[in-house]
């Protein structure tokens, strides 16, 4: 007897790179999504050597190999959401962008993945005006982190204010849909606090802040969360709000692992009796 469950069964791609230490990238965007009871499908842009101490490498997948893995993906399977992570270059961030708009690619999160906590590059400089000005436009959501808000605004974040007028200046000069600036990497009582913006409505998005050195892998686990939600049907704002709960949840669970910052914990199911 055949006990498939196909064609009910949600589908997410996700565009990013490869974490060696499991931490963030494609491998925390697969475990999120099938947390989230949604098969994980994949295009993997560059290979890097990492742990939780840091990025001692990186090697970058050419462009027409990851336009294939996604043509692949769609042609054949088809998904009801994307991610779009650690894209490393220029040339990449073109094919991506133009094969969203070929393949009408719906309901895409753009996490613009900048640098890392340790403090790496995963974007090359010059890489910053086409996620700006070709991939970002076409996002159902951006999904910045203070640094990135500050590159991609050109103003200085320290304050929850500063948070709200990047969101505005970002919407504003890309065309996004909706802006979330993510406060992961604000000081105090203000680290864990997001901000919403979709050109009318402003709202603050705050939950419990944990206390704790292993946040590796947090915007990517995030994002994935947002599009895991997104193919399972849900309206964005529902969408981030519970994405945002399932982060605090993985926050409570991080896993001390290494000799550095440790991964967020996804095993929080299983945990829970
Ligand atoms: N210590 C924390 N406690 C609660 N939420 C946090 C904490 N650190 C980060 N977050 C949340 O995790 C998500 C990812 O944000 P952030 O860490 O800023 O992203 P990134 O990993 O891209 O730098 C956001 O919703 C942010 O508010
Ligand atoms: C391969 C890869 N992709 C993305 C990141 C950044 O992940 P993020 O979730 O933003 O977490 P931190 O690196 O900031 O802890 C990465 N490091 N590697």
């Amino acid at each position: 007897m055949d006990t498939s469950i196909s064609p009910t069964i949600p589908v997410a791609l996700t565009i990013a790179g490869s974490d060696s230490g499991g931490g963030a990238g494609i491998q925390a965007d697969l475990r999120t999504f099938a947390f989230h009871c949604v098969h994980g499908t994949s295009a993997i842009t560059c290979v890097t050597a990492q742990n939780t101490l840091g990025v001692m490498g990186v090697e970058a997948i050419p462009p027409q190999a990851v336009v294939a893995q996604i043509n692949a993906v769609c042609d054949d399977i088809g998904v009801q959401a994307a991610k779009t992570g650690m894209l490393l270059n220029k040339e990449i961030i073109a094919a991506v962008a133009e094969l969203v708009e070929v393949l009408q690619i719906p309901n895409l999160v753009v996490d613009p993945v900048m640098v890392s906590r340790t403090g790496a590059q995963l974007l090359d400089d010059d890489a910053v005006k086409n996620l700006r000005n070709l991939l970002i436009p076409k996002a159902a959501l951006v999904t910045p982190n203070r640094y990135e808000a500050q590159i991609l605004s050109g103003f200085p974040i320290n304050s929850l204010d500063d948070m709200r007028a990047a969101s505005q200046i970002i919407h504003r000069n890309t065309g996004v849909k909706v802006v979330l600036v993510k406060g992961g990497g604000m000081q105090g009582s203000l680290c864990g606090v997001d901000v919403w913006f979709d050109g009318h409505h402003m709202e603050t998005l705050t939950t419990k802040h944990v206390e704790t050195k292993n946040t590796h892998g947090t915007g990517c686990t995030l994002s994935a969360a947002i599009a895991a939600n997104l193919a399972l049907g849900k309206d964005l704002i529902t969408a981030v709000k519970q994405a945002k709960e399932y982060v605090t949840t993985a926050l409570s669970y991080s896993l001390a692992i290494g000799k550095g910052q440790g991964p967020v914990g996804h095993f929080f199911p299983l945990l829970i009796k």
